[in-house]
């Protein structure tokens, strides 16, 4: 139970003119926690609707586990949604919120009415239904709030009754559309930390919707990260982080921004940057070099910089910089907050990195193969 794959074949969807889903490909293990990200309008909302059955695809097949659930109807596929706004029913009380699908699959309608039903229904299974929602409040610590009515909670409170609505109905899998956008940074945090607890508790497989790279970097196992109705790279966080496969991909990951600096590599394949020749090979061509603001430091040489201005937010420092070639382009070098800083020196610096951290993309924004040169011994 919880535990089914989702596999999208094929998937394409257009409305009207406007394609907003090209010819997706995804399997989403069993199990695992998978963030759909990417700008707003990208299709992350529209494909995890497919999934769910509410919206149909012009082409394509959505499977869980082994059925093709394509045309099936979206109560027919088991799964949990859990949106934004957490659809509540304001005029029940957190524990009939939550006992709301068990009652539904569980009782036949006479017995789901409130008087009626306590003399038809039997008393075994309203037990096993009040164990059910005792044990989902318990999960998400909301035991004590079961006698509230959702307007008497917090936004994290009201989240954590909706997903243990979800819990009780124990779906092949978690659907889940920006789930904690409605709640403030402080507690969006706190949630984050709790559902990927849950996540890891339940085992179960959770689609988890967000256009906040933050979010799905902090709790996915993989990141499929889309653009303009594609899937432009899928991977672990580290993957993505770390091997970007283009240069959007490298833009939206991480924070601060990966600095991007105009690139050309000569006819031999030597790398220069910025104007300043680099110990990188690779193949020859205009370029764009991509580097992370931990893997700058200052040095005697390398790419002539100006110091702007130096800014210091909680254990790290930020030292924003103009490059002495290109006055209109800016680096962003990253140091702890703890150490003396580098540099307070104005002009006359110089920035390297890490040879191995470099990333090159080439004219058609794809990442490149790049080699480190051999140390000639002087
Ligand atoms: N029912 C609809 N009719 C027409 N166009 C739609 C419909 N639903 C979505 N779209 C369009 O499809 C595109 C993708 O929308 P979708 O909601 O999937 O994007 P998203 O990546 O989830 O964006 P957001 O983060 O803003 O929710 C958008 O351009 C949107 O305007």
């Amino acid at each position: 139970m919880s535990r089914q794959s989702v596999v999208l074949s094929g998937i394409s969807k257009s409305f009207g003119q406007t394609q907003v889903l090209q010819d997706i490909d995804l399997t989403v293990r069993e199990g695992e926690f998978l963030s759909l990200v990417g700008m707003s309008g990208c299709g992350k909302s529209t494909l995890l609707r497919i999934i769910a059955g509410l919206e149909s695809p012009d082409s394509g097949m959505v499977s869980i586990g082994d059925s093709d659930v394509t045309t099936r109807d979206p109560s027919d596929r088991n799964l949990a949604m859990v949106f934004q706004s957490y659809a509540l029913y304001p005029h029940m009380t957190v524990r009939q919120n939550i006992a709301t699908p068990l009652r539904m699959r569980q009782l036949t309608l006479a017995r789901r009415l409130p008087m009626l039903g306590r003399l038809l229904a039997p008393r075994s299974i309203l037990r096993q239904i009040e164990t059910e929602v005792a044990q989902a409040a318990e999960t998400l610590q909301i035991a004590h709030l079961l006698d509230r009515k959702p307007g008497q909670l917090s936004g994290g409170q009201r989240q954590r009754v909706a997903l243990a609505r979800a819990l009780v109905r124990q779906p092949s899998a978690f659907l889940m559309d920006e789930p904690l956008s409605n709640l403030d940074a402080k507690l969006r945090a706190h949630m984050r930390e709790e559902l990927a607890a849950l996540h890891r508790r339940l085992g179960a497989t959770f689609v988890y919707v967000t256009h906040d790279q933050v979010e799905a970097m902090t709790m996915s196992d993989r990141i499929a990260l889309m653009i303009e109705g594609r899937i432009e790279q899928i991977g672990s966080p580290d993957d993505l982080y770390r091997s970007p496969a283009t240069l959007a991909v490298a833009r939206f990951i991480g924070s601060p921004t990966i600095n991007l600096l105009t690139a050309e590599v000569s006819a031999s394949g030597r790398v220069s940057v910025a104007g300043t020749s680099t110990d990188l090979l690779a193949a020859a061509g205009p370029a764009t070099l991509g580097i992370r603001a931990e893997d700058l430091r200052f040095a005697a040489d390398g790419i002539p910089v100006r110091l702007l201005r130096a800014e210091t937010h909680g254990a790290d420092r930020y030292l924003t910089c103009r490059l002495m070639t290109d006055e209109g382009q800016t680096v962003v070098l990253r140091e702890n907050a703890s150490d003396t800083q580098t540099t307070s020196a104005e002009d006359d610096l110089h920035l390297r990195f890490a040879p191995e951290r470099a990333h090159l993309f080439g004219a058609n924004g794809r990442r490149m193969t790049l080699r480190i040169a051999e140390k000639v011994a002087a």
